[in-house]
């Protein structure tokens, strides 16, 4: 039986974000200038209009600009690329983001590449993410980043360890697998259709569960001492008819076999935002230095 440490990612980020906020205040000191980040959210998608409203609010108390736009949800896709090229042509706003998922009717592939690479803080955006796979530097995916440092910051180097990521979303596991790469682990990216998934999970060093499908990744897929870093976050009826929010690894079954491991919520989520500013900050030194 392994003891399981649990990976605080609330308290990595806060401390993330104080660190930032004095990076920012040197920042504006040195440049007269104020980092701005733009949030687009289109809809009324009530987990969207929470995670936006606490990225306006952490970026505030970071000591950068907040610029949002809340749009309809039947907004046209012509309006909606005018509004973002409206924003890179803005002095003023050194980062662009536009809230996931998008209404039906958008194609969000579209959206993304109108957004000016160097103002792209989500990394969603191709240039970005072909810079990330040659190993150029790069605005990276904020949850990613996100998952390294807290791989960091429990297990120091990574070289040499075996990672599989679940999942192969091009916002999550395929950057992460990117990322890993650079810290020289050996990776395996697997998903829902790999043969012999529990086998493949068992020769993990490191396991992230980033497929979103709640509590799919068993006890008994972790090889003892793993370190766990659980992606998902999805919303199910608890026995109470209450929704309560799960990750995508049976959390409890993980006691005792996992040597250390993210918590949902408190895990990796908070660190999403964290690396949003941080990737803000980012954009603004390169475009005014
Ligand atoms: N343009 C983007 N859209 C989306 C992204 C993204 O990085 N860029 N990621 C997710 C949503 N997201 C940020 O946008 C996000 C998700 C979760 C959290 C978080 O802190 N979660 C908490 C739980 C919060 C809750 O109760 O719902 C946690 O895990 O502790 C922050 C940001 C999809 N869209």
């Amino acid at each position: 039986m392994v003891e399981t440490r649990l990976i605080d990612g609330k308290a990595f980020a806060e401390t993330m974000r104080a660190r930032l906020k004095d990076e920012v205040a040197a920042f504006v000191a040195a440049t007269g200038v104020t980092p701005g980040l733009a949030v687009v959210l289109v809809g009324e998608d009530p987990a969207s209009a929470v995670y936006v409203r606490n990225k306006g609010k952490q970026t505030a108390e970071a000591g950068m600009t907040s610029i949002e736009h809340k749009l309809p949800a039947d907004t046209a896709q012509d309006d909606v690329l005018a509004l973002v090229r409206a924003l890179n042509a803005d002095p003023a706003v050194h980062g662009i983001l536009v809230q996931l998922p998008l209404p039906a009717h958008i194609d969000a592939q579209a959206v993304l590449a109108t957004i000016d690479p160097a103002k792209d803080v989500d990394g969603f955006h191709v240039v970005n993410a072909g810079r990330l796979a040659v190993g150029l530097d790069a605005l990276a995916p904020c949850t990613p980043l996100g998952c390294v440092m807290l791989l960091k910051d429990t297990l120091g180097s990574l070289a040499g360890l075996e990672a599989v990521v679940v999942g192969r979303s091009n916002i999550v596991g395929k950057p992460l697998a990117q990322l890993l790469l650079r810290e020289d682990c050996t990776v395996t990216i697997a998903h829902s259709r790999t043969r012999d998934l529990p086998g493949v999970c068992r020769r993990a060093d490191i396991l992230i569960g980033a497929v979103g499908r709640p509590e799919m990744i068993r006890g008994d897929w972790i090889k003892p001492g793993a370190t766990v870093i659980d992606v998902g976050i999805n919303r199910v009826a608890g026995a109470d008819g209450k929704n309560r929010l799960v990750g995508d690894v049976a959390f409890n079954e993980a006691q005792g076999i996992a040597g250390a491991i993210t918590p949902v919520p408190g895990g990796v989520g908070p660190m999403t935002i964290a690396c949003l500013l941080a990737n803000t900050l980012t954009a603004a030194r390169r475009q005014v230095g």
